[in-house]
């Protein structure tokens, strides 16, 4: 059983806070200037809290432990100060002739829990090693390629490997990896690491670790697993935990939002979002599991709103295209699972998982059925993870279809929008007691402790100063669309579903082929891959496709402009250019409305 985190003592025998952090700037640091050309390349005018707290004393060799939310800069904050090191290190070995033990020797080991972050973290050193020429060196093993390329890879003694454990782990054993030059570790998303079952290849690595290496652990939470990882890999550390104002006033904001509905409605009310365009921006829709990604791509498909699924069933190579393309603005709507991160925590966390009494009534025939999902889960990619951690950029929304299990999970949801000080939107649709079961074909387990869930989202995000609003659709205005839905709803049945996820899998392995034959060789190739192409197993009604005038009556409907939490706007608008397309009459010359043909199409309770 966990300890709540705020009675592990986390102060430390270190200063908490810097005096640079007063006044930050990329300057303060002193900076290699190929470092600080790099972070103007990238449009970094100022440093994040959590960097402007951590580069200093990381820069002078403290071990590191922090906290800061998802969004907030951490790769960077561990990253720079690492690359400053070996930079100077460097730097001194060539003034010396040479004879540095520091040329040719892997000196940074990044650990993240999945292979999703580790593709990304490392094309973030990419990107800030962009002018240090052949100075750093940095290889991913964690990336779906050969053993042999590996170990290649590994033999050339680059300076940073990124990793997840087990990959490390395996290659330390086949000693591809020497561990004995290492002066850097990071450990991101600290709180999970040990949850994606890395335990025994991380009590692996810290045995073979040599004396003085500078640890950094990163983490959006505190957790009793982090206070393990500290105990076995830090000295004294220096700690950074923001308070709760501090993080507030870093400008970032996710406008948090509710829907309760029924569980068909749940589809009415997906369609009328998509279909009307009153989000504008990029989404990713969480759903329950793997099946769902796919009914609800078929189903949106049915209206030709194209969306692309991301879940641990789909070959890696797919999955980081996926992320990297969504980043380009290539798609617009992701559907994606976050099973791993579930799994996690219903295994350790005992307090934050929801219980269900019903659940216990039914006693072992449910644990023996989570037996059977976990085992079934098992199968697929343990290394995949798309809740936390990866930077999804310029997320408008994030659309909780289904409600997440756990407080923790939907705090990790949301932190894929509002990032880098940005602000975004988190709408959740929850499924009141009394009407879960009700639409058996529509229906998902997990829904069935939805009212409960939100209870402890609402009492966890208050504590962070947060607040969840009811969003109020006019539903009489969205009735009006059911037929429709009805109609799509029927043709996406259980058989065309799993065609369409074994459809979609053959494609996707095919197309992973070709991209791991093309990453190196042809980037410009994969331009053509898309994976939100229409999986047409079933037949899609064109009529379906347009939304017909007389549900656009006058007068009605939308401007979904909401007041946020703290009065700002939330980017809930009427604004596609198909709906303004069909109200030709409303619409001046130059595309600008004259009147909104969805006004009071919804409004929010202020
Ligand atoms: N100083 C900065 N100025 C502007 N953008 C920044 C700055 N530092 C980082 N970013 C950008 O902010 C985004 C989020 O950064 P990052 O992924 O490091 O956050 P994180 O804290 O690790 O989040 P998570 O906990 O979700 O992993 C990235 O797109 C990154 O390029």
């Amino acid at each position: 059983m966990k300890r709540k985190l705020d009675d592990v003592d986390w102060s430390s025998k270190e200063a908490t806070k810097s005096s640079t952090a007063a006044d930050p700037s990329f300057d303060s640091f002193a900076l290699d200037p190929r470092l600080t050309q790099a972070i103007g390349k990238l449009n970094y005018v100022k440093p994040t809290p959590v960097q402007a707290h951590i580069i200093p004393p990381a820069i002078e060799g403290k071990d590191i432990l922090a906290r800061a939310k998802t969004g907030s800069g951490k790769t960077a904050a561990y990253l720079l100060p690492i690359l400053q090191r070996i930079l100077v290190a460097k730097d001194a070995a060539a003034t010396d002739g040479g004879s540095s033990s520091s040329e040719n020797a892997t000196t940074g080991l990044v650990l993240v829990p999945t292979r999703e972050l580790a593709d990304q973290v490392a094309k973030v050193i990419e990107g800030y090693t962009a002018f240090c020429g052949k100075q750093i060196r940095a290889v991913n093993i964690a990336r779906n390629i050969s053993d042999s390329i590996q170990q290649s890879l590994l033999l050339d003694r680059p300076d940073i490997v990124v990793s997840t454990p087990s990959r490390a782990a395996i290659h330390f054993s086949t000693e591809t990896l020497d561990l004995a030059p290492l002066k850097y570790l990071v450990i991101d998303e600290a709180d999970l690491i040990l949850s994606y079952g890395h335990e025994n290849d991380m009590q692996v690595l810290a045995a073979a670790l040599p004396k003085g290496v500078q640890t950094f652990l990163m983490s959006a939470t505190l957790t009793d697993d982090v206070e393990a990882l500290k105990e076995l890999f830090c000295r004294h550390p220096y700690v950074y935990r923001p308070d709760q104002r501090e993080e507030n006033e870093d400008g970032s904001a996710v406008s948090q939002f509710y829907i309760s509905t029924g569980e068909d409605t749940k589809f009415l009310l997906l369609y009328v979002i998509f279909k009307l365009k009153l989000i504008k921006g990029k989404s990713i829709v969480f759903v329950a599991d793997v099946d769902r990604c796919y009914r609800l791509r078929l189903f949106l498909e049915q209206f030709g709103i194209r969306a692309c699924v991301l879940n641990s069933e789909l070959p890696v190579n797919s999955r980081l295209h996926i992320v990297e393309e969504f980043n380009k603005n290539v798609y617009e709507i992701i559907i994606a699972t976050d099973e791993n991160e579930i799994i996690g925590e219903e295994e350790d966390d005992d307090n934050d998982a929801v219980q269900n009494g019903d659940e216990a009534a039914e006693g072992s025939s449910a644990t023996k059925k989570k037996k059977r999902k976990q085992k079934k889960q098992r199968r697929r990619d343990n290394e995949y993870g798309v809740s936390r951690g990866v930077d999804f950029q310029n997320v408008t929304c994030v659309l909780n279809f289904d409600l997440p299990l756990t407080a923790k999970s939907y705090m990790h949801r949301i932190g894929r929008t509002a990032r880098a000080g940005r602000s975004g939107m988190a709408l959740s649709f929850y499924v009141p007691a009394d009407q879960f079961g009700k639409h058996r074909p529509t229906s998902v387990a997990s829904a069935a402790n939805d009212e409960k869930t939100l209870d402890k989202i609402k009492r966890q995000q208050a504590k962070v100063g947060c607040e969840l609003k009811p969003y109020n659709f006019d539903m009489k205005q969205v009735e009006a669309f059911r037929y429709r839905m009805d109609d799509a709803l029927r043709a996406v049945t259980k058989v065309a579903v799993q065609n369409a996820r074994m459809q979609e899998l053959r494609q996707e392995l095919l197309a992973s082929d070709r991209l791991k034959r093309h990453f190196e060789e042809n980037p410009e190739d994969l331009k053509h891959l898309r994976h939100d192409r229409e999986i047409k197993v079933v037949r899609v009604q064109s009529h379906m496709k347009r939304v017909p005038e007389y549900l656009l009556a006058k007068g009605q409907a939308a401007t979904m402009v909401q007041q946020g939490a703290n009065g700002g706007n939330v980017p809930f608008k009427v604004g596609g250019r198909r709906v303004q397309r069909k109200g030709k009459k409303g619409v001046k010359a130059g595309g600008r409305k004259k009147r909104d043909p969805l006004k009071s199409f919804g409004k929010a309770k202020k």
